[in-house]
């Protein structure tokens, strides 16, 4: 290796340790159809991020991408310090033991019980683990997520739709992930179940020191846990900031979006909490690891909304 590649290298070890996802230039395209052009997007250690957008901005495609189930057409993408597309097949396969991802759903096989989905993982990438160790980790992560024991013997159908939730981030956090990937978590469950949800999420995160890569059309998620939310827009990542910083941009979709009826709801309900709990609290900021560079909150105020 020359000292230009191994400067080159400490300076990509040394931004990942701060921001475990980067992505540079993105251009995604279906045919004609351009999702994203030119999108950037930093997201930083041990923070949850919350991705929003209208419906068709993008945001399942951004994480498809950054999990190398979509190439790009253009741009660079770095997840824990490793270039994707420059990723040899050894590299790719220790990079898909570090995240997890909940997508739309749950997609949970339904011809296996909720234990034996969890296992999946488990026997992809650690084959040598004996049977019944695999199914102890497999029952352990199914109680994790909050969820009695006896759920691992159940099949999906058996499950409710909250449950079923579970059970696929329990799936998720079977290898022990750094980076969680979460495609609309509460969608269709009950206020109630979303907000436990909710709560689990950041209890995990807090506790497992996980990096969540939240897409969401859930207010009172964003509200209830998210440290910083991205808002896709005009094929790109117009704005990403704390909520307060977001509301206090001039653009017209984030206006609507977070200052409409709903957003004003969330807003509402999330001080109601707050207040009942003792005093307002907005979440701390999330420490960078050290000398991680300043961002802009806004960062295109050109367009005129999704
Ligand atoms: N495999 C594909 N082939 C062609 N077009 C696709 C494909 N996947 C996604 N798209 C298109 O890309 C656009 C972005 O899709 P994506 O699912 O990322 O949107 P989204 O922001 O997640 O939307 P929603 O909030 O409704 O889930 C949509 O217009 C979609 O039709």
């Amino acid at each position: 290796m020359s000292d230009v590649d191994t400067l080159e290298a400490e300076r990509t070890a040394r931004s990942s340790d701060a921001f475990p996802i980067v992505v540079e230039g993105l251009r995604n395209a279906f045919g004609d159809h351009v999702i994203h052009e030119d999108l950037s997007l930093k997201v930083r250690k041990g923070e949850i991020l919350g991705v929003v957008g209208g419906s068709g901005t993008g945001k399942s495609v951004l994480m498809r991408s950054i999990i190398g189930l979509q190439q790009p057409e253009a741009g660079e993408i770095t997840v824990l310090g490793h270039h994707m597309d420059a990723s040899t097949d050894d590299e790719g396969r220790d990079l898909r033991s570090r995240w997890g991802v909940l997508f739309q759903g749950g997609a949970l096989f339904s011809t296996l019980t909720v234990g034996e989905n969890v296992e999946v993982p488990l026997r992809q990438f650690y084959p040598e683990i004996d049977d019944t160790l695999r199914s102890e980790i497999a029952r352990f992560k199914v109680r994790l997520t909050g969820l009695a024991e006896e759920a691992a013997y159940k099949y999906p159908n058996e499950l409710s739709g909250g449950m079923r939730k579970r059970a696929g981030l329990a799936r998720a956090l079977a290898l022990d992930p750094e980076l969680l990937f979460l495609d609309e978590p509460t969608a269709g469950l009950d206020p109630i179940g979303a907000a436990a949800f909710d709560r689990l999420t950041r209890e995990l995160a807090d506790s497992l020191g996980l990096t969540v890569f939240l897409i969401t059309h859930d207010l009172d998620t964003l509200h209830a846990i998210c440290d910083r939310v991205a808002v896709l827009a005009d094929k790109q990542v117009i704005a990403v900031g704390t909520i307060p910083e977001l509301l206090a941009l001039d653009h017209p979709w984030i206006q609507e979006y977070f200052n409409g009826p709903r957003g004003r709801a969330a807003l509402c309900a999330k001080d109601d909490i707050s207040m009942k709990d003792g005093a307002p609290k907005d979440r701390a900021p999330v420490t960078q690891g050290g000398s991680a560079p300043e961002e802009p909150v806004l960062k295109n105020t050109n367009g005129s909304g999704a």
